[in-house]
């Protein structure tokens, strides 16, 4: 296992790139600890993909250089990296046995087999297949080769890192959830180092310690689970993380108070006087309705019942806003309006956050 260390990694698939959106990674340094459990998050196109071929070495970076432990691995070919992988569809050899398939990492790298023995036995039993180890491979679900993989992939316990992406794409939805919880599991038994992509944030949270949130090719934030919904460095990270994701409202912001659709709403800090685009973020949980006209002009359009809340969809100023009310409270008569919680309220400069203590510092 190794720490993985990013230094001034950026990748362009031009050969002269000049502009800013020439790169599909833009410059980034970063580095992830050895045993760590970390998720590349982002949608389609924001450079997952590019940066996990870095790191398997699939793919040279125009710039920079990447580290595993103290070892520039920049230049070295995949085979050379010591890391198992994990793709989208099952990698498996369907003429083998699921038992020599799951061997096959260990014997390739000259184990006895009585530890081949040992080790397979442990891995089956974590992936649910012990009662499947003498079936052969071909004509097994996609779901059960996929579980293969994943058992494949973690086979071997000196691997550098273990890179999955996005392996559970062709899983059951109801095996999914057994599958990521298992996952987490075995990052606790065995403190791999691990890193998953995906464009799904309940597959980032649920496994990762730590999840960078990826957008127009750079981590815009990294942190924990908590902190991505806490405090959303990033315009993308708020609407990407949650469910709904976080409202957006343009105001104008003057010292401690908001000016938003010609109400005035009350800030936890101030803020003095900002330049550029300013909106304020506010997650749906932390809206309360109201139908005396307090707070910002709301009108609602419709409410979905998801069973343990309500999601009130509506709109502000014909921008879109969701509050979500807990289940037994109820939905005023002739809602008329809404009204954020000031502990809650973050505010954005051109998408990304203004720490309230910086600006109160600066005011
Ligand atoms: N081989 C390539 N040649 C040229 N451009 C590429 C190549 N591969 C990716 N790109 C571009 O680089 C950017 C990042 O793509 P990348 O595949 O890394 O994103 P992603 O987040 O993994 O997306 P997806 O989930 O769809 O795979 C995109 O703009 C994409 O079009």
């Amino acid at each position: 296992m190794a720490k993985i260390t990013l230094e001034n990694l950026a990748h362009s698939y031009l050969p002269n790139p000049t502009r800013d959106e020439d790169w599909a990674l833009k410059s980034m340094t970063m580095a992830w600890d050895d045993g760590g459990a970390y998720a590349l998050l982002g949608s389609s196109g924001c450079g997952k993909s590019t940066l996990l071929n870095i790191i398997s070495g699939l793919l040279r970076p125009s710039q920079g250089r990447i580290l595993f432990g103290d070892q520039d691995v920049t230049g070295l070919p995949t085979l050379d990296r010591n890391i198992a992988q994990v793709f989208q569809f099952p990698v498996v050899y369907d003429t083998m046995s699921v038992r020599d398939n799951l061997a096959f990492p260990l014997r390739n790298r000259g184990m006895a087999e009585a530890q081949v023995a040992t080790r397979v036995a442990e891995v089956a039993e974590m992936i649910g297949m012990a009662d499947m180890l003498d079936r052969r491979a071909r004509g097994l679900t996609a779901d059960a080769k996929q579980k293969i993989s994943l058992g494949r992939g973690m086979v071997r316990q000196d691997v550098n890192a273990i890179l999955f992406d996005e392996p559970l794409t062709v899983i059951d939805p109801h095996m999914k959830w057994e599958l990521r919880t298992q996952l987490k599991d075995l990052h606790r038994r065995f403190g791999h180092t691990m890193i998953y992509v995906t464009h799904d944030q309940t597959e980032a949270l649920t496994f990762a310690d730590q999840v960078m949130v990826m957008y127009d090719g750079r981590v815009v934030q990294a942190g924990t689970p908590q902190a991505l919904f806490d405090a959303p460095e990033h315009t993308f990270v708020g609407y990407f993380i949650g469910s709904p994701g976080m409202n957006l409202l343009d105001a104008q912001v003057e010292g401690a108070t908001a000016r938003i659709a010609g109400a005035s709403v009350p800030l936890a800090n101030g803020y003095g006087a900002l330049a550029g685009k300013v909106q304020i973020g506010i997650r749906p949980e932390f809206m309360r309705l109201s139908n005396q006209g307090q707070g910002v002009p709301f009108r609602i359009k419709r409410v979905e019942d998801v069973g343990h809340h309500r999601i009130v969809r509506g709109q502000v100023e014909g921008q879109e806003v969701n509050v979500i009310v807990p289940e037994g409270q109820p939905i005023p008569e002739a809602t008329d309006s809404v009204i954020p919680d000031p502990a809650h309220i973050h505010v954005y400069v051109d998408d990304w956050r203004v720490d309230p203590a910086q600006a109160e510092r600066a005011a």
